[in-house]
């Protein structure tokens, strides 16, 4: 598709691509992978922290739009895929400085985060996660800092009031509890596999 196509991804990317369909991890489309490092970009984000390293595809798209002197913080609970997210940080070059890779699961790690001290949080690890992980992103972003939720139109199941099967409930209900939730400024992109945006206030 023309939008997904429109920024297109270096050998490194691609590199890190292979891994994950290699591992069995699906990665970001570009699409919203692009749109990550827009956002990236016009935040200045100096600190964003993703929930779901996997082989680094989506943590390479959102560093490529921070500064020089941002700091990713990336959880997973699969080492294997934070070692292969590792091969791709070393590939494009990065400084370790650039980057916090923390085994374990997001449930464990992101509670042991600083209050409002980020400018970006991208949930992208399990599905069945998505409500926790929403609240706790909400709780350690700054005023102003952005929520990034990937797969949020679930193979566009969402979209479809006839499917009701667990998970795309769990999707659904995360975007319907966003788009009233007085705390945020929302809006659903169909990048990807639907990246949900939602401000601070
Ligand atoms: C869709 S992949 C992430 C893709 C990555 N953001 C990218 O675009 O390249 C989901 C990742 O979440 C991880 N994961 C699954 N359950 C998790 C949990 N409870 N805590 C942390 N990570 C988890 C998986 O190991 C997998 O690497």
């Amino acid at each position: 598709m023309y939008c997904e196509e429109f920024v297109p991804e270096d050998d490194v990317l691609l590199r890190a691509r292979d891994r994950a369909a290699e591992l069995g991890c699906p990665a970001i489309r570009p699409g919203a992978g692009a749109a990550l490092r827009v956002l990236a970009a016009a935040l200045s984000a100096r600190s964003v922290v993703e929930v779901g390293t996997g082989t680094g595809v989506a943590s390479l798209w959102l560093l490529r739009g921070m500064p020089a002197d941002g700091v990713l913080t990336t959880i997973d609970v699969e080492v294997e895929h934070q070692r292969a997210a590792k091969a791709a940080f070393a590939e494009a070059g990065l400084a370790p400085t650039r980057t916090r890779t923390i085994p374990g699961r997001a449930s464990d790690v992101l509670p042991r985060l600083t209050d409002g001290a980020y400018d970006l949080v991208l949930v992208a690890a399990d599905k069945h996660g998505y409500p926790e992980y929403v609240e706790q992103a909400l709780r350690l972003l700054r005023p102003g800092g952005v929520l990034a939720v990937d797969g949020a139109l679930h193979h566009d199941r969402v979209a479809d009031p006839a499917r009701r099967d667990e998970l795309t409930t769990v999707v659904r209900e995360v975007g319907r509890s966003l788009r009233t939730d007085d705390r945020v400024v929302p809006a659903l992109l169909p990048s990807g596999d639907g990246l949900l945006l939602a401000v601070r206030r």
